[in-house]
């Protein structure tokens, strides 16, 4: 696995297919700049493998792109691997790639696609080439959602191996409805039984955070009820400066980046996700799966995870008005507010079970290995 180790959805999914996989039987070894964050327990099929840094006074920054395809070629040569997963095409799957031609016995490659990668990042003109050769040297393309497999191909048109979507996933033994343990630190956060609103994210521009404010301050002036703010990233003194200007200083808490998401969603009443673009909204998932009915954005993969009035509401980019009448919709109402929780909880359990991705993702490793390309290679069977 080839993935980013920050605080962000596409290190996420890889780290909790690695485990996944772990747990089947297979050896899975991630490469990656730092540890992923969510790769914190031990499992003794798992391992991880550092790019180190070099620093030579030639080299502005260290080229980290050929340090890990040299890393690559390392850890195949000494744990025997059998593919290369890469997640998010810049540059992995490009490193992967150069990994590939320095091989004796080039190695497949599989690479899913999870966002920015391809909609922003691979759209600016600099990286656009290179995005092309990616997707076009990849053996096995896998996309999160049907939005963004569409997207790749409206983009870079369409490519001879097809995307296959696999949806990301969840794992409905921790993301799980209220537990009474936290219940104590709900009165923490809302000790006058306030509702409380949420919104997990790399605080990147994509992600709207200001509008998550925005809404927050519309519902409360119709209902008592209080904001938490998990994660960090570029837009966080804009957020802190509109809450300072719209007064709300008492009302909202930054939580800044956190492990254990599940604990702080199981006190949470609603989930607010606007943002301008969203390949498939992992956090959006996570909320419902904790019982957590989801206001968002109408774009990109979100109406394949968010059931319009069933587990939550979807309106348009920027509709703040929507947004907080769909809020204060949902907490108006106990009764219907309940059957939304229950829906979300069935909705995220029954449709995006960890089980049945990792079914997906061995299905495609065992065809590239198989297929005439690489008949050479062996049967992926776990433990082996
Ligand atoms: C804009 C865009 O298209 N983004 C996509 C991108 O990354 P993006 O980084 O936007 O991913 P998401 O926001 O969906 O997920 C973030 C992940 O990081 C975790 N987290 C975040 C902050 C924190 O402090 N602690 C923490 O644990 C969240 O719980 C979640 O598991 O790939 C994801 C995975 O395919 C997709 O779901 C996103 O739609
Ligand atoms: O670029 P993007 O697809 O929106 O999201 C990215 C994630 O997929 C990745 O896991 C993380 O390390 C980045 O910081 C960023 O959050």
């Amino acid at each position: 696995m080839v993935c980013y180790p920050s605080y962000g959805g596409s290190g996420v999914v890889a780290a909790e297919l690695g485990y996944a996989l772990g747990e089947r039987g297979h050896e899975v070894h991630f490469i990656s700049s730092s540890r992923p964050f969510r790769l914190h327990r031990y499992h003794e099929q798992l391992f991880f493998h550092e790019v180190t840094e070099v620093s030579y006074p030639l080299f502005k920054t260290a080229p980290y792109t050929l340090l890990l395809a040299n890393k690559i070629v390392d850890v195949a040569n000494f744990a025997g691997l059998d593919i290369i997963h890469a997640h998010y095409a810049i540059p992995h799957s490009i490193s992967a790639y150069l990994a590939v031609q320095m091989m004796a016995k080039p190695l497949p490659l599989v690479t899913t696609l999870h966002g920015t990668d391809v909609t922003l990042v691979g759209a600016y003109e600099e990286f656009f080439q290179l995005t092309r050769l990616a997707l076009k040297v990849s053996d096995r393309l896998t996309s999160v959602s049907q939005a963004l497999a569409l997207e790749t191909e409206r983009t870079f048109g369409k490519t001879d191996q097809g995307i296959q979507v696999i949806p990301n996933f969840i794992d409905h033994k921790v993301y799980c409805p209220l537990s009474s343990s936290t219940r104590r630190c709900r009165r923490y956060f809302a000790p006058q039984g306030e509702k409380i609103l949420a919104h997990i994210s790399n605080f990147r521009e994509v992600k709207r955070v200001v509008d998550v404010v925005d809404i927050f301050a519309r519902v409360e002036k119709r209902l008592d009820c209080r904001l938490l703010l998990i994660g960090d990233g570029p837009e966080m003194s804009r957020v802190e400066r509109e809450v300072v200007r719209l007064g709300l200083e008492g009302k909202v808490q930054f939580l800044g980046k956190q492990e254990s998401v599940h604990e702080i969603l199981q006190m949470v009443d609603v989930f607010l996700l606007p943002s301008e673009q969203e390949s498939f909204g992992l956090t959006a998932l996570e909320a419902m799966a904790c019982g957590v009915p989801v206001v968002a954005s109408r774009v990109g993969g979100l109406p394949e995870v968010v059931q319009h009035g069933k587990t939550g509401f979807l309106k348009e980019v920027g509709d703040l008005e929507g947004m907080s009448e769909a809020v204060v919709e949902l907490l108006s109402d106990e009764a219907r507010y309940k059957t939304f929780s229950e829906q979300a909880v069935r909705w995220a359990r029954e449709t995006f079970p960890v089980e049945r991705a990792v079914s997906e993702y061995e299905k495609v490793y065992e065809s590239v290995v198989q297929s005439p390309r690489f008949s050479g290679l062996k049967k992926i069977v776990p433990g082996h």
